[in-house]
């Protein structure tokens, strides 16, 4: 049996328990001081529910931060210290220079693998693949319902009471999207990892009354030719500023720790 370990347990951890396979579980949750009575109740005895690194009780063999880009910076370096592998999807945290210097180094100091979830999108092995031999130009356009923006850095942009068409009320680059809307475009700062960077990375943002899903759009351009994908991605019922492929891409990481053949 292997275990993993979740840094946070909100709407995606949820899900990705649900469907963990049956040759792995779920040993320990790190959780936020405010959840961590409330989630100690809910799990149980066999699950540890912790709210510091420093009281892990069994070290997992991968731990996977779906915390948000603060819980990935208070948490993520002290985890790979552990010598415990880390999958992350608030990939947004690196627009923090310093922050993903002293992660890198923490990986490589321990020995140990830093795992960037492709999340919401796909595409990521193509772009970055293109990467190595040139690439001239990265889109990314997020497309989702004024719900899905409501409660975000958006607030201050769109009046959502007179919204009757689609509107892009957000172009820059990746590190603006995804400082501004750490909720919302992480995937923004995952596309640019992967390809030009996160200040050569466009990214246009839309809120579209019209739709119940979140549409990822992607175009790519460089030497290998172009890349165009778009993904229609359904939100998690409990949080519709998450896509549910984010929580599956973190799932496939959970079915990989065992896997002699990765795809
Ligand atoms: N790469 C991608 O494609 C995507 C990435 N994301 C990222 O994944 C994160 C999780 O998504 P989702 O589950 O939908 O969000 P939720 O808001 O539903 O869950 C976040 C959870 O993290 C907990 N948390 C917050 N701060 C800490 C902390 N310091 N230590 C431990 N736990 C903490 C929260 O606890 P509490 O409720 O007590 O605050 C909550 O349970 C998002 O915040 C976003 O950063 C999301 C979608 C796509
Ligand atoms: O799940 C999504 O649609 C994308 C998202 O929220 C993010 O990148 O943070």
């Amino acid at each position: 049996m292997k275990t993993v370990m979740f840094i946070g347990y909100g709407s995606m951890a949820r899900k990705v328990h649900e469907m963990l396979p049956k040759n792995v579980k779920l040993s320990t949750v790190l959780a936020s001081p405010r959840s961590a009575n409330h989630l100690t109740i809910e799990m149980g005895e066999s699950i540890n529910v912790i709210t510091s690194v420093d009281d892990l009780l069994e070290v997992p063999d991968i731990a996977i931060e779906m915390a948000g880009q603060d819980g990935l910076k208070e948490h993520g370096i002290k985890i790979l210290e552990r010598n415990i592998p880390l999958g992350i999807v608030s990939v947004g945290a690196f627009t923090d220079e310093k922050f993903a210097i002293s992660l890198h180094d923490a990986a490589k100091r321990h020995g140990v693998k830093i795992h960037i979830l492709a999340g919401a999108v796909a595409g990521i092995d193509g772009i970055n693949a293109a990467s190595l031999a040139g690439l001239s130009k990265v889109i990314y356009q997020g497309r989702k319902s004024p719900s899905s923006w409501k409660g975000s850095y958006a607030d201050k942009l769109i009046d959502y009471d007179s919204l009757k068409k689609a509107t892009v009320f957000f172009t820059g680059t990746a590190r603006e999207a995804a400082t501004l809307f750490p909720a919302n475009s992480n995937v923004a700062a995952t596309i640019a990892l992967a390809g030009v960077g996160l200040d050569e990375t466009q990214v246009e943002l839309i809120a579209d009354p019209t739709l119940s899903h979140n549409i990822h759009h992607i175009i790519a351009e460089g030497i290998f030719g172009k890349l165009e994908i778009s993904i229609t991605g359904l939100p998690l019922a409990e949080n519709p500023k998450t896509s549910s492929l984010a929580a599956f891409s973190a799932l496939r990481l959970c079915h990989q720790i065992d896997q002699a053949l990765q795809i």
